[in-house]
């Protein structure tokens, strides 16, 4: 099949947003959507929405009033909700000639790098068909291991995976603001983030509804993910009358997180290794490590950590922080979390000497080709 020129956008929708008072689903905010939509593919967009909602929805429908603590309960509700809301999702689309899909994921399809690519293939291949794909996270089958938990990511994960022009969240408020608005009534917007720094993450707080699971803490994180891959974020009021025109024409109404990078700059592989598993673990770095990884490109060694948390195994995806906590760095771990605590605190030279130690002086515990530097 021949592929069409054509620039990607992905747009999430928290639940908030979508979640409307008599049968759970705002279908008046869908018909908007829907006509942004159609729109933007006349001016040559393919969309792919990523959709929160499924629980908000599916609780609705049950009659629970307050959000239950239990997961069967929060799946029960997903199955109820989904369905639902992806019927909505279609009529509001049909109304506009525009075919949707239903794309269901757990961290099980993205944490192989070949099911990864799966996912991938299926997402464009829809996108070439025309379709309009729905996206959420799986959220009846899903365990804590595998559930996405927040749809930031999802969406971050479904941009880099569709090679999206742009990326858009449509929140229940207008933007990132440089403390939580809902603790600090002098917060300020800001326009546009340039760097996602120590400040940006301490001002991003949690979620400040009952609906919402992520808050702003997700979202600067899907920022920083899609950074990476040469993504530009828009966070903005998803209600706002033409929201994803003026994102696409540059004159958002909210935040624009820009991107450091350029598109290709970092490789599909270095990606996936950022997004497509959650971290099994972290470990700690001194000072002359974070300069052999950030500023010279070099692996890590065993001997650069001061801390270890978490029991990943070889092969797991670990993050690294800095001496000050900041996490600056990802990657697949060369050995597991106790070889690792076994070589903190001792010299190469120590580590060469022992018999049993000495691999762990010999071989990076990430190899500089299974890391990844955030800007
Ligand atoms: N620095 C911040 N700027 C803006 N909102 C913030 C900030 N810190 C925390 N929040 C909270 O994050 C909420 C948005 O996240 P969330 O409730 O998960 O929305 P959504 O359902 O749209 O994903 C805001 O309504 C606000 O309460
Ligand atoms: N997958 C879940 C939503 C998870 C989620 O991220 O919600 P939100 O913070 O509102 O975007 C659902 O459909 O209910």
């Amino acid at each position: 099949m021949q592929r069409r020129a054509r620039r990607v956008l992905v747009v999430k929708i928290g639940s908030s947003t979508l979640a409307g008072p008599d049968d759970g689903i705002d279908r008046r905010f869908l018909d908007a959507l829907a006509d942004q939509v159609a729109r933007l593919r006349d001016s040559g967009w393919a969309t792919v929405v990523v959709s929160s909602g499924a629980i908000a929805c599916g609780l609705v429908r049950l009659g629970m009033a307050e959000r239950p603590a239990d997961l069967p309960s929060l799946q029960a509700a997903a199955s109820v909700g989904q369905p639902a809301f992806a019927a909505a999702y279609g009529e509001a689309f049909a109304a506009r000639g525009l075919t949707t899909s239903l794309v269901l994921l757990t961290r099980h399809d993205t944490a192989e790098r070949s099911t990864y690519l799966h996912a991938r293939d299926a997402l464009m291949r829809l996108l070439d068909l025309g379709v309009v794909p729905i996206v959420n996270g799986n959220d009846t089958v899903s365990v804590e291991q595998i559930r996405f938990g927040d749809n930031d990511t999802l969406g971050a994960l479904v941009a880099c995976l569709t090679q999206a022009s742009l990326c858009v969240i449509l929140s229940d408020i207008n933007g990132f603001y440089d403390a939580n608005p809902r603790e600090c009534s002098d917060a300020r917007l800001m326009r546009r983030v340039e760097r996602i720094d120590q400040q940006v993450i301490d001002a991003a707080g949690a979620a400040g509804t009952g609906l919402g699971t992520g808050g702003m803490v997700t979202k600067v994180r899907a920022a920083r993910a899609l950074g990476l891959a040469g993504i530009p974020l828009v966070v903005c009021q998803g209600r706002e009358p033409d929201a994803l025109a003026r994102a696409v024409r540059g004159d958002h109404a909210g935040t624009l997180f820009a991107s450091p990078r350029r598109p290709g700059e970092v490789s599909p592989r270095k990606l996936w290794i950022a997004l497509g598993d959650s971290a099994r673990g972290a470990v700690t770095v001194d000072e002359g490590a974070r300069r052999a990884i950030q500023a010279q490109g070099g692996s890590l060694l065993c001997v650069g950590v001061t801390q270890v948390e978490g029991g990943f195994e070889r092969g797991d995806v670990i993050d690294v922080r800095d001496p000050s906590g900041f996490l600056f760095a990802r990657g697949l771990a060369g050995f597991n979390a106790d070889e690792v605590a076994l070589a903190c605190g001792r010299t190469r030279d120590e580590l060469a000497a022992n018999r049993l130690l000495r691999e762990l002086a010999e071989r990076a515990l990430i190899h500089r080709d299974n890391l990844v530097v955030f800007a």
